[in-house]
């Protein structure tokens, strides 16, 4: 009897070139590369002796996804895939605590949406660890459905009421938008999940014409900064994930196969400055009891500094 996932083109593809006897194929299309950044190194229950069959991987098993980062296979552990790639995930782990403590005044008005942030924060590092440790195809569908829903949870939370669609008419309506949106993507991401990188990719572009619109609008000098400290932090984080993806050649010829570590350090710095931004937004239009500014830890002049919300409680004249 088939297993549900045999349809999945990616393992049909695999099966096609098992079944072609393709040895060298088989373990290069099950993630294992041979490039001089890579020790080709067998999958651990083949050095293990075990007698399970080649032929179909599990979704689960080592190096079943679709994706392998330039790092080195297996270099430093046996069980960990790309050690640096897996460690570098701490960084998820400490934004997460970091934007609650940070921005306190906001979570006390507002508890459920900053909670819920930090918790997809967590699950993103989770996910991302058992990815890079495996690199198993469940491994890349949760990493990359993990960023999905934190995505699709910011954007009920945040999302500006005036770029609502016209069809649209209040924050109930625009959560079922969205949340259909994300249901058909989760399901359209098991027939490519590779494709959901560019995908996720993308909206980090809208939500960057989104600032830049706000920003057209706004004079406080330190949302400007803060925004362009943001701007700066995702270009690194962006060239990053870029070089590791389509520049591995120059990588290994550089001898530096860690850009991946990079962007994941990269992307959480630049979330600690895009969280306070969208908030910022939000409560100036949509919490008007509340007047926001943006201030630094430790210390407001210092040129590194991480950003947080203030609120002040506007006064109302009659
Ligand atoms: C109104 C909206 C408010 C915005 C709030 C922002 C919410 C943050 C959402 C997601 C967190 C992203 C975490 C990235 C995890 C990276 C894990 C990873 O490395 N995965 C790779 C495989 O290992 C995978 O290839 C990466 C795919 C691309 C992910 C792109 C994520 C973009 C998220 C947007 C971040 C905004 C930063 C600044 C925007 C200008
Ligand atoms: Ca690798
Ligand atoms: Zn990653």
């Amino acid at each position: 009897m088939q297993e549900w996932w045999e349809g999945i083109p990616h393992f049909q593809a695999q099966r096609a070139r098992a079944v072609a006897g393709d040895h060298v194929g088989l373990y290069s299309g099950l993630g294992i590369q041979t490039r001089a950044c890579y020790s080709v190194r067998k999958q651990p229950w083949v050095e293990r002796g075990s007698t399970d069959s080649p032929g179909m991987p599990s979704i689960f098993s080592y190096l079943s996804a679709e994706v392998d980062w330039c790092e080195g296979n297996f270099e430093h552990s046996r069980s960990i895939a790309e050690y640096y790639n897996t460690i570098s995930n701490v960084s998820f782990f400490i934004i997460s605590p970091v934007l609650l403590y940070l921005n306190n005044q906001y979570v006390q008005e507002h508890r459920k949406p900053v909670y819920y942030l930090s918790g997809m924060l967590l699950l993103v590092g989770i996910f991302s660890v058992y990815f890079h440790m495996t690199l198993s195809y469940v491994g890349q569908l949760l990493d990359e459905l993990s960023i999905l829903w934190t995505l699709a949870i910011s954007y009920t939370f945040w999302f500006p009421k005036n770029r609502f669609p016209k069809f649209i008419k209040n924050r109930t309506q625009f959560r079922w938008l969205v949340a259909i949106i994300t249901a058909v993507i989760t399901l359209l991401s098991f027939i490519k999940p590779s494709v959901n990188a560019y995908l996720l990719n993308s909206f980090a572009f809208y939500l960057l014409y989104m600032i830049w619109s706000f920003l057209r609008k706004c004079e406080d000098g330190r949302v400007h900064r803060l925004a362009a400290a943001m701007v700066v932090w995702w270009a690194l984080a962006i060239g990053c994930w870029i070089t590791d993806k389509w520049f591995c050649g120059f990588c290994q010829r550089i001898n530096f196969c860690y850009f991946h570590s990079f962007w994941h350090i990269l992307i959480a710095i630049s979330l600690l400055y895009c969280c306070p931004l969208f908030i910022y937004f939000y409560v100036l239009y949509e919490m008007p009891s509340f007047q926001p500014q943006i201030q630094y830890w430790p210390c407001d002049s210092w040129v590194v500094a991480l950003p947080y919300l203030a609120l002040r409680k506007t006064h109302k004249q009659c």
